[in-house]
């Protein structure tokens, strides 16, 4: 959608690398009228500013004072959409008797186009509403449901990779949810969502399929084959789920006996490329690390499911010391939460209970954290030189982060804020404690603006335009 021309003014932070969060407390940021940012002034103070040529004089101003920041918008790496109704809700089970106890039945309720009306309009408002901007999205096996999900998501202005899940195998998924054993079918019900994505987005600027074999237990060695096949034909990224959980490491080998491991599984088939999302990843050998890293295939990294379902606590460290490209994943519903926020939270705490056991060079910190959640993001999606940082040149997809101020010292009017009072309160701290304090208490109540290439897609105040 247009927008014209418009200047946010305030304190800007992104992640400049790994560990180096850039906290510029005064700048300006020119987004043009493509979505694109076009310039960025830093330490600008408060009177007029010497702006670039091009009618930059006339454009809208957005003004934070010191009411909070802007942060790059979260990518979500991985997402069940259809699943967002049994959030919180696992029990004791683990992977696999959760895929049969509670997953399958829901996902398989999405033949019912009513049930994908109701439930992924809701998935999207959430999801925007905790600041992701660009989400890759695992739909279900039914091509109108998928479709739909594909149309709110270009409706409502969010980025996303949109995946109808393939799953064929016969002794590992339930009789009454899965894609006909012939993979000439999968293969057309997978094309027909790529149709129905390049009809509403002819070039995929904003949403793009992604093919989507569940994991290989759920999937025949046929149908792999043939989603390969696809991906070389159009260059349509892929994603998938491995190495998640010993029971399903276990069947893997069992009904590939003739395969080295896992990940040989998948780059048999084809499937392992630069353009993979592998989510989980945390039983893989070296050789696995290593052959992940030469295929250019990218990790989700899922650590609040991986702890709901008691799946294991992957390395982190590890993957980033040996040069995999890793992003945050929430796993809805394995994951309880659609917050990438939260996300970033738990991946810190795991990492701390990784370093109880293997010492203190495990521990993720803020801005690591922070960096898996964008630039981390975005490079597991193939979108580092569009998204996950400001730069000129990039997109303008991101959050304005709300730090409402201790009672008293109140900087906003309270009509600025819906739920001023109920959030967590800032006061004086240095920046790098108020990044931490948004990490580890903040939530949506923060997240007051959402931009997606320039647009407002979501927002919780009004702006004072100048
Ligand atoms: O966390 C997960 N969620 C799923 O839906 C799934 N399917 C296969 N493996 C999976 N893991
Ligand atoms: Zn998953």
């Amino acid at each position: 959608m247009a927008c014209g021309k418009t200047i946010y003014r305030g304190a800007f932070v992104h992640c400049a690398s790994l560990n180096d969060l850039d906290i510029c407390e005064n700048g300006s940021i020119g987004v043009d009228e493509s979505g694109k940012i076009a310039f960025i002034l830093r330490d600008v103070g408060e009177g007029p500013q010497h702006l670039p040529d091009g009618g930059w004089e006339q454009a809208e101003v957005i003004r934070v004072k010191d009411e909070g920041f802007f942060f790059p918008g979260f990518i979500d790496t991985h997402i069940h959409a259809s699943q967002y109704p049994n959030a919180g809700i696992f029990g004791k089970s683990t992977l696999l008797d959760w895929l049969h106890t509670y997953t399958f039945p829901l996902e398989s309720s999405f033949s019912d186009l009513a049930v994908a009306r109701r439930i992924y309009p809701r998935v999207v408002s959430r999801t925007l509403s905790h600041g992701t901007t660009t989400a890759c999205y695992y739909a279900t096996t039914h091509v109108p449901a998928t479709n739909l999900l594909a149309d709110i998501c270009h409706a409502r202005g969010q980025r996303a990779f949109i995946g109808r899940v393939c799953m064929d195998h016969p002794a590992t998924t339930a009789d009454y949810y899965r894609d006909p054993e012939d993979e000439s079918t999968t293969l057309a019900l997978s094309r027909a969502c790529i149709a129905h994505i390049k009809s509403i987005d002819p070039s995929f600027s904003l949403l793009s399929p992604i093919l989507t074999p569940r994991f290989a237990p759920s999937c025949s060695v046929e149908s792999m084959r043939a989603l390969a096949g696809l991906h070389r034909e159009m260059n349509i990224p892929i994603q998938t789920h491995i190495s998640e959980n010993p029971a399903e490491c276990a069947l893997v080998k069992e009904l590939y006996p003739d395969h080295t491991s896992y990940t040989h599984v998948y780059d048999a088939v084809g499937l392992l490329t630069n353009r993979t999302i592998l989510a989980h990843a945390i039983y893989l050998d070296a050789s696995e690390r290593a052959l992940i890293r030469d295929r250019g295939a990218k990790i989700s990294h899922c650590p609040a499911s991986n702890t709901a379902l008691t799946s294991g606590t992957a390395k982190v460290r590890t993957l980033l010391d040996e040069g995999l490209t890793v992003g945050l994943g929430t796993d809805v519903s394995g994951g309880y939460t659609p917050s990438v926020l939260a996300e970033a939270r738990e991946a810190i705490f795991v990492s701390r209970h990784v370093a109880m056991v293997e010492g203190e060079k495990a521990k993720l910190s803020v801005a690591e954290a922070l960096y898996l959640a964008t630039r981390g993001g975005a490079q597991v999606c193939g979108l580092e030189n569009k998204i996950g940082g400001f730069e000129v040149g990039m997109d303008w997809d991101a959050q304005l982060v709300g730090l409402p101020r201790v009672p008293g010292e109140a900087s906003i009017q309270d009509n600025d804020l819906d739920d001023a009072g109920l959030v967590d309160v800032f006061g004086n701290e240095n920046w790098e404690d108020k990044i931490a304090k948004w990490l580890y208490t903040g939530d949506d109540r923060n997240t007051l603006a959402v931009w997606v290439r320039g647009r407002l897609v979501h927002s919780r105040r009004s702006f004072q335009h100048s």
